[in-house]
């Protein structure tokens, strides 16, 4: 597996080759994780590392190359061969390498930003996260975009971050919004798609998902953000708040 993350030199701050400060963020889709994450990831200068971009774009491969989705071993093999590319900074910019024997992208990167939003993959997804061993491989994936990011800190989101990935990181939050709340955001993305429509595939998606890891209830020791009643600009600064007070209260401890 060649997985990487592209972060620009200039995101590397003095505090380079200390392990970057992590923010574990988790929450059923349209909660507002990667949006909220990363608006709050700009405003701490610290990186971003999406893993739904890193499901999705597992499911894209699958897909692409004709993989059986519900097969774990097929999925473990094309994770083995597939190369992985993500920003960690700034806009975010997705691509997939397939093996050049599979054809369609002939081992050139594809850029697959947009393509893993469509409704398409999003349906297909849990097909390849409900896989255990395919999870492992891409959790030690994720601890190693992290810890080779040269970043002072970093958010990290999806489901099973501050629960699996992540239990130790010193910020741990789970994003929450009502179904309704979470259906109309995701229904204002997606212009051809009836609320109804958008809301029934976001339970569908949440109810498989939520057989694997549960990102509904926060464990101990995680702070439960719900933005139902927040604003995007809200959401942004209770999690900025959540981190700079674990900032704070660590720079007091050294003193
Ligand atoms: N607190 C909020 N208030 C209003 N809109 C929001 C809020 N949080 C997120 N959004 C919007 O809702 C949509 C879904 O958010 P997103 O970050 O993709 O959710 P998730 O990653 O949890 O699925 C985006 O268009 C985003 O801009
Ligand atoms: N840590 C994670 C992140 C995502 N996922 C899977 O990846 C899918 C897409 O995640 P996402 O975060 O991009 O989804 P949205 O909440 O943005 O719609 C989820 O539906 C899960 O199946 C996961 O299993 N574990």
């Amino acid at each position: 597996m060649n997985a990487s993350a592209v972060a620009p030199a200039s995101a590397a701050g003095p505090t380079a080759s200390a392990p970057p400060l992590l923010v574990a963020i988790d929450g059923p889709a349209g909660s507002g994780k990667s949006s909220v994450s990363r608006a709050a990831a700009d405003r701490l200068a610290f990186g971003i590392l999406d893993t739904g971009a890193a499901y999705r774009s597992l499911a894209w491969a699958a897909l692409r190359a004709g993989v059986d989705l519900d097969d774990e071993r097929a999925v473990l093999e094309l994770l083995e061969t597939w190369g992985f590319t993500i920003t960690m900074r700034g806009e975010q910019w997705v691509t997939v390498t397939l093996p050049a024997e599979e054809g369609a992208a002939s081992g050139d990167p594809v850029d697959v930003t947009a393509e893993i939003r469509d409704p398409a993959v999003s349906a297909q997804v849990s097909r390849v996260s409900k896989h255990p061993a395919v999870r492992e491989r891409l959790n030690e994936m994720f601890r190693r975009i992290v810890a080779a990011s040269g970043l002072p800190g970093v958010v990290i989101e999806g489901r099973d971050i501050t629960t699996v990935v992540a239990p130790e990181a010193p910020v741990r939050i789970l994003m929450t919004a009502s179904p309704e709340v979470r259906a109309q955001r995701r229904a204002g993305e997606l212009a051809d798609m009836s609320h109804e429509q958008v809301l029934a595939d976001i339970a569908a998606r949440d109810a498989k998902d939520a057989l694997v890891v549960d990102f509904f209830t926060p464990a101990p020791g995680v702070t439960l953000v719900d933005t139902s009643d927040l604003n995007f600009e809200q959401s942004i600064q209770a999690v900025v708040d959540i981190v700079r007070a674990v900032q704070r209260a660590a720079e007091e401890s050294k003193r």
